[in-house]
């Protein structure tokens, strides 16, 4: 077992502003607090070399989350073991064996390049020189950084940034990997460039990945388990396939035809659109082979595609709705 999650809960105490110089004034000698239940009694356990998407609309309690695993933050009640760690405890030996990635923070030396931040970390870390030069040699040709090595961190474009801060999260050889948000802004081709290469590593050094992300390309490339959290509770925990079926009991057939007929395609399906010679069909799972083959036999058909329903239509009902691992 690599992460072991037992009751957390994470509650904030906040200041409580009211408008008016009144009630300012007043708050000088009487401060009010009110409590943010961030986190609320979740359990869960991630075994070794698995990733798990981390899932929920904001404010859900994801990066709270992540920041107690990661022992930046203390938890309010509940047990958190990473590798057999207390992580707020920060021991060194917990520190080098995991690493937290922000995609909305950086933690190469702006002024400076990657390749002098990447020493930095040999000497916090410790690392031996040869397993240094082995690892960065990996990564220098896994993400394609031999060219950004020596250019100052802040002439660097988001995507390059972005795979340096990877390499440099990655130079000690972490067991545990938590990313919040790994291709937050990054263009379309950067996204799946980073998305292989989390792939490729975790396959090839196992390491445990706990992933959030708010784009569906990320968690569909990568996971195939998900946590689903909202409001600090944990709605679903499972297999995003499963997921899928439980919500939305139904396919996506279209057809392409040389010519769209004008008949009655209530009795194949739920009529989502015409578009273009393309009819496109709402149909029951376990309606789908059938009236494949209805639709086979009753026109010329020249194209046929069935599809699975679009993963942010999954995603946004699972946080509507609560459901439970089956
Ligand atoms: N330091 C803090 N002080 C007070 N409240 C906080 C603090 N950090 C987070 N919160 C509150 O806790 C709740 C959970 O926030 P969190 O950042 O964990 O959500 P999230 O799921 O990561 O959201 P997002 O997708 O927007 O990053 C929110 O209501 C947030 O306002």
């Amino acid at each position: 077992m690599s992460i072991h999650v037992q009751h957390l809960q994470k509650n904030f105490q906040v200041h409580v502003r009211n408008a008016g110089w009144i009630d300012a004034l007043r708050s000088l000698f009487h401060r009010e607090y009110r409590t943010v239940e961030a986190v609320k009694d979740i359990s869960f356990q991630i075994e070794s070399g698995e990733i798990v998407g981390f899932l929920g609309p904001n404010g859900a309690g994801k990066t709270t989350t992540i920041k107690m695993l990661a022992g930046l933050l203390y938890p309010t009640a509940g047990q958190i073991l990473v590798e057999g760690f207390v992580p707020f405890e920060q021991k060194v030996e917990f520190k080098k064996m995991m690493s937290l990635v922000m995609g909305q923070k950086s933690q190469l030396i702006w002024d400076i390049p990657p390749m002098e931040t990447f020493l930095v970390n040999k000497a916090v870390y410790e690392i031996e020189e040869r397993a240094f030069q082995r690892t960065l040699e990996e990564l220098v040709e896994l993400l394609e950084l031999q060219p950004l090595l020596g250019k100052p961190t802040r002439s660097l474009s988001l995507g390059q940034r972005m795979k340096c801060e990877l390499a440099a999260t990655l130079l000690h050889q972490p067991k545990v990997l938590f990313l919040d948000e790994p291709t937050i802004g990054l263009d379309v081709h950067t996204q799946e460039k980073v998305r292989q290469f989390i792939a490729k590593y975790n396959r090839e050094h196992n390491t445990t990945i706990l992933l959030t992300s708010h784009y569906m390309g990320d968690v569909t490339a990568l996971c195939q388990r998900v946590m689903i959290i909202n409001h600090g509770q944990l709605l679903y925990d499972g297999d995003l396939q499963i997921l899928s079926e439980k919500l939305t009991p139904y396919k996506l057939i279209e057809v392409r035809l040389p010519e769209v007929p004008s008949v009655s395609w209530e009795k194949y399906g739920e009529l989502v659109g015409v578009d273009e010679g393309k009819v496109s069909l709402r149909v029951a799972r376990e309606r789908v082979t059938d009236v494949s083959a209805r639709l086979l036999h009753d026109f010329s058909v020249a194209d046929l595609n069935i599809q699975d329903p679009p993963m942010e239509e999954v995603i946004t009902l699972a946080f509507q709705e609560e459901v439970h691992a089956s």
